[in-house]
């Protein structure tokens, strides 16, 4: 199957008549071909945008709303196929596409959708100086939407839904890897009503389709989810060009368990917060620190449930682990688990690759968790983006408080403990921009949502989206 470029509301070729093959990781087969836009498919994708802006821009927030909740019903209504998609495309278990990914998509469009209508800015009376200041809050213009492979359209949603709500034209960029529930949302616009060139979808690769839209000189704002490499490049290209950026990139993030916590549950959540999307969520709690107390208690049983996890063909309802996104990231996560036994790591379960029944070719892996000799060590600082956690011990607060603070990202924290006084004082003192305390993955969409150190800059979630979505702009009056 061949998808298309949308355009000024129509799905066309890539100029230069490239595609690229798109692979299905359930069985490592090409099943289909996306355009290998260049430059001038971006510069026709702006053009479509900068045309649609006047209007757009003018429509009232009630006509906003209406046809991003119409999107939403949309996603809704569709969401087997969207969810087929998903998970043929990522290889993702269809339950988790099913049960997470396309609902959030949905309620990334109705939260927008209601948002707009409640979105406000300040006003200051200048008392003495007979002047009162209000601040407008106007949409930018043509902004740039680039989103990763993990979870396809529930970020590239989480980006294009308030920027259109904010009255913004948008080029975007799905990854080259995961296209597919990206074309499908083109057709659902349309039919909602989306007036044509409002979104843009542009597909190809990185270095070509997303370069030509970081360097845009006139795409003024850019809101980008993937890896910390390429979000330093994207920040070199967009500092001399003044574009507002918000960076949502990588993590290597602690989860912290004290001996006071209620076990169950952290030991069921920890098997969810590590190997989820087979740990391919910046968000998973990839390095596990346990209070010496219970540790030995914690490997035995985590250990034990982690071998219970069902590998296979994400199809299967019963699957908890589908395959890894491609070949090129299978052997990346590889290596990692090659390098641990250099650094004295001990593999406690999984590490090798798993021959899935009639999918020998598909790139599964087993979970794997890996008993760490020191924090220090590579597998413990550097972001592996699979299904693989470390575990150690730890015997102070202070003790694991430093440790977790010692790499170079600053994402998420989560804390297990019924402690109110540790609570407080960890929760303050990690460096993370999300902290969650008995739990993971609890989102509630009007939270500022983003990280700290190389895990990125700005954040999104609520308001904070429609802000970087927005230009402020000050009028002061003398009366
Ligand atoms: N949210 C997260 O935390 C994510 C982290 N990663 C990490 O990054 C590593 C590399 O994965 P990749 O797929 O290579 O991520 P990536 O950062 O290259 O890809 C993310 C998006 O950026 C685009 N992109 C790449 N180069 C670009 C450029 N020069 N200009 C504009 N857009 C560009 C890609 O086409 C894709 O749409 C992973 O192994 C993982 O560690 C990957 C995906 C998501
Ligand atoms: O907004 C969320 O709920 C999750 C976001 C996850 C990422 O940004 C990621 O895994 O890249």
């Amino acid at each position: 199957m061949k998808i298309q470029n949308l355009i000024n509301g129509k799905f066309v070729n890539p100029i230069s008549n490239d595609w690229i093959d798109n692979y299905c990781p359930a069985n490592g087969e090409v099943y289909g071909h996306i355009p290998n836009s260049s430059k001038e498919d971006v510069e026709t994708a702006y053009k479509s945008a900068q045309k649609a802006f006047k209007h757009w821009s003018q429509t009232t927030f009630e006509e906003r709303s209406r046809i991003l909740i119409k999107i939403s019903e949309l996603l809704e209504a569709n969401l087997d196929q969207f969810a087929e998609a998903e998970s043929k495309d990522n290889g993702k278990p269809i339950s988790l596409a099913k049960s997470i990914d396309i609902p959030r998509a949905a309620s990334n469009f109705r939260f927008f959708g209601n948002a707009i209508t409640q979105f406000a800015s300040e006003s200051h009376e200048s008392v003495g100086q007979d002047a009162i200041n209000y601040t407008l809050r106007q949409p930018i213009g043509v902004v740039g939407c680039i989103s990763p492979w993990n979870l396809p359209l529930y970020l590239f949603t989480w980006k294009i839904a308030p920027a259109i709500a904010a009255g913004n034209c948008v080029v975007a960029k799905p990854s080259e890897v995961t296209p597919m529930t990206a074309y499908l949302l083109g057709q659902i616009c349309t039919e909602a009503g989306l007036p044509h060139g409002v979104l843009n979808i542009v597909h190809g690769l990185g270095s070509t389709t997303g370069q030509a839209i970081i360097e845009h000189p006139e795409i003024k704002a850019i809101s980008f989810t993937g890896g910390t490499e390429t979000g330093a490049h994207i920040a070199k290209m967009a500092a001399p060009l003044f574009k507002k950026l918000s960076l949502e990139l990588g993590g290597k993030n602690p989860n912290i368990i004290f001996s006071d916590c209620d076990y169950d549950d952290m030991l069921e959540t920890t098997v969810r917060s590590s190997f989820a999307n087979q740990g391919q969520i910046c968000l998973c709690g990839s390095r596990i620190f346990v209070e010496a107390s219970i540790y030995k208690k914690f490997k035995t049983d985590f250990v034990s449930r982690v071998k219970q996890l069902k590998v296979g063909n994400p199809a299967m309802a019963i699957t908890d682990l589908g395959a890894l996104v491609s070949k090129q990231h299978l052997e990346k996560v590889l290596r990692y688990i090659d390098l641990a036994k250099t650094e004295k790591g001990k593999i406690l379960c999984g590490g090798q690759k798993v021959l899935v029944k009639g999918l020998k070719n598909g790139y599964y892996l087993e979970p794997t968790v890996i008993e760490v000799a020191t924090d220090e060590c590579r597998v413990n600082q550097e972001e592996i983006f699979g299904p693989v956690v470390t575990i150690m011990p730890f015997n102070t607060e202070n003790e694991v408080l430093e440790m977790a603070n010692k790499v170079k990202y600053g994402l998420s924290a989560t804390l297990w403990t019924n402690n109110l006084k540790r609570t407080m004082h960890l929760s303050n003192r990690l460096e993370a921009g999300i902290v969650w305390v008995n739990t993971w993955m609890l989102r509630d969409l009007r939270t500022p949502f983003g990280g700290t150190k190389a895990s990125g800059v700005g954040r999104e979630g609520g308001f904070e989206a429609l802000r970087f979505f927005t230009e402020a702009k000050n009028v002061c009056i003398k009366y």
